[in-house]
């Protein structure tokens, strides 16, 4: 659960960030339950996600042991800066333990000076795929994508004020037209799936629900130095656009970069000509159907890049919530019976060489086994993991004669970078998550079907237009 796995963070100025668990109030843990935890945190990392994302891509930290008296003094100076709707947690004072990380905001590869300019950019990417599964009871789910659905809930139940244009599948499409639309969505309404920080501090996108700074000028104003270094441009909206423009291209370079490869680097979870490529809901899809064009490029990503590595993650995800959800009826049963199997079948661990292992199994003949339902909610948890994660893309201005030896560098019109890509939040989905996802996805269909799709489906606007001629027709006899 969230209570369980969720942390505080502190960025230090040596470059490396502690991350300490988090509970309600009323549910402190014992010093002992704490390290258990972060212990599975990093095994997991380290066993399991750095087979599927690659070496480069994970950074599964250590546990350290902090002085108590350092540990409260540092809880008292960061309270006041965390955002008020992550405050029904606390953080874990009374342990001392905690996860030491490389600060993923500065560029991993490269020892630079601790005065370089830093840019980071964190994208939460969601779900980057439609729905191949069988199981799928409503068509709408093979035609738009659960990203672009949620999207109206979410606005109809006050999370976010607007709904966003950005669809997943176009940043996860390899096309760069479509990565830049959906790059572009993301600057416009960053909601929780985008933020920039310079130098470590947020200059773009939500510190909490309420609090966003999206103003494009300044966001320009922040960025002129790193794109522009001689200040050579004029200043207006031309130069923000411009500025934004190359933003927009270097994140979509670093994306597509391959800095890595994985064990699991051949493992294909799904073969490409099985899912759609693209999301019906897309105003990028849309605009295209309005010009009279029908076929949106998808130019596939690149194998080593990390968008496809989160992607081949997510697609374990292969029978949907609702080929799942009987499958996980069937493993709560068998732990009904036999609650002391709970440890043999790993559900809470520990995540090491065996629990990977058992993941490989791609199957998705039902045998009718507790084996068979157990290896598709492993692999489910996977997939939700890998489908609420982020990625880091650090940023650091170079010098042509620096970059020389750096394999790492991508190219801006008028400035070069050495950069680092990483994946982070890679904490394991609870398994007692499963019967949530399953009433969560009903309601974001259903709440579709009700309040949107009549009004915006293609198919079903012209169904009301014949319909609305034939009435004149009738009128006329
Ligand atoms: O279910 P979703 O898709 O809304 O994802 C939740 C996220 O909402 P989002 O859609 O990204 O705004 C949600 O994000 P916020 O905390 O709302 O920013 C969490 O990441 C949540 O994870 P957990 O249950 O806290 O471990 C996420 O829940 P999980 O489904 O990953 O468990
Ligand atoms: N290693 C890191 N380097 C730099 N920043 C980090 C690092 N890890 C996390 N962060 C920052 O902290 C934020 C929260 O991290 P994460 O989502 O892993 O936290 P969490 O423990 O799930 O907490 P929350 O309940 O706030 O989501 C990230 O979105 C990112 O901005």
């Amino acid at each position: 659960m969230k209570d369980e796995q969720t942390h505080k963070k502190l960025r230090k100025k040596r470059c490396v960030v502690l991350r300490f668990l988090k509970s309600p109030p009323n549910q402190t843990k014992t010093s002992q339950e704490i390290l258990h935890h972060l212990q599975n945190i990093v095994d997991f990392g380290k066993h399991v996600m750095k087979q599927f994302f690659g070496e480069n891509y994970v950074h599964h930290g250590e546990i350290i042991q902090l002085p108590l008296d350092f540990v409260r003094q540092l809880c008292l100076k960061i309270q006041p800066e965390r955002p008020e709707c992550r405050c029904d947690k606390d953080m874990d004072t009374r342990s001392g333990f905690a996860m030491c990380l490389p600060n993923l905001t500065r560029p991993q590869s490269y020892r630079l000076a601790e005065h370089r300019p830093l840019l980071c950019i964190e994208i939460k990417p969601k779900c980057g795929f439609i729905p191949f599964s069988s199981h799928v009871s409503q068509e709408i789910k093979h035609k738009v994508c659960r990203y672009c659905m949620h999207q109206h809930l979410k606005v109809a139940n006050g999370k976010w004020k607007r709904p966003s244009k950005y669809c997943p599948l176009d940043l996860f499409s390899g096309n760069k037209q479509r990565m830049h639309f959906a790059l572009k969505s993301l600057l416009q309404e960053a909601q929780n799936n985008l933020k920039i920080f310079k130098n470590g501090e947020l200059i773009y996108g939500c510190k909490d629900d309420q609090d966003c700074v999206s103003d494009w000028n300044e966001l320009a104003r922040h960025l002129k130095p790193f794109f522009f270094p001689s200040n050579g441009l004029v200043s207006g909206p031309h130069c923000t656009r411009t500025i934004v423009k190359e933003l927009i291209q270097v994140i979509t370079m670093t994306l597509l970069s391959s800095t890595d490869t994985c064990r699991a680097g051949d493992m294909k979870t799904v073969p490409v000509s099985q899912g759609r490529s693209y999301c019906e809901a897309s105003a990028f899809n849309k605009e295209l159907v309005r010009n009279g064009k029908h076929k949106l490029e998808s130019s596939g990503l690149p194998r080593g890049c990390l968008l496809y590595k989160t992607l081949q993650a997510q697609m374990l995800d292969m029978l949907d919530i609702e080929g799942l959800y009987p499958l996980y009826s069937r493993v709560e049963q068998y732990l009904e019976e036999f609650p002391e199997e709970r440890s043999t079948l790993q559900i809470d661990g520990p995540y090491n060489e065996a629990f990977y292992e058992k993941l490989l199994d791609l199957s998705t003949e039902d045998d009718g086994t507790v084996a068979f339902a157990l290896t598709k909610v492993q692999q489910y948890r996977i997939a939700m993991t890998a489908k609420d994660c982020s990625i880091m893309i650090a940023l650091s201005p170079c010098l042509q004669d620096e970059c020389s030896e750096q394999r790492s560098v991508v190219l801006a019109s008028k400035s070069r970078f050495t950069f680092s890509v990483s994946v982070l939040d890679l904490d394991l989905k609870p398994y007692e998550s499963i019967p949530h996802q399953y009433k969560l996805d009903g309601e974001i269909v259903n709440y579709y079907l009700k309040n949107v799709q009549a009004k915006d489906d293609p198919v079903m606007s012209n169904l009301f237009k014949e319909n609305e001629d034939c009435t004149l027709v009738l009128h006329k006899v």
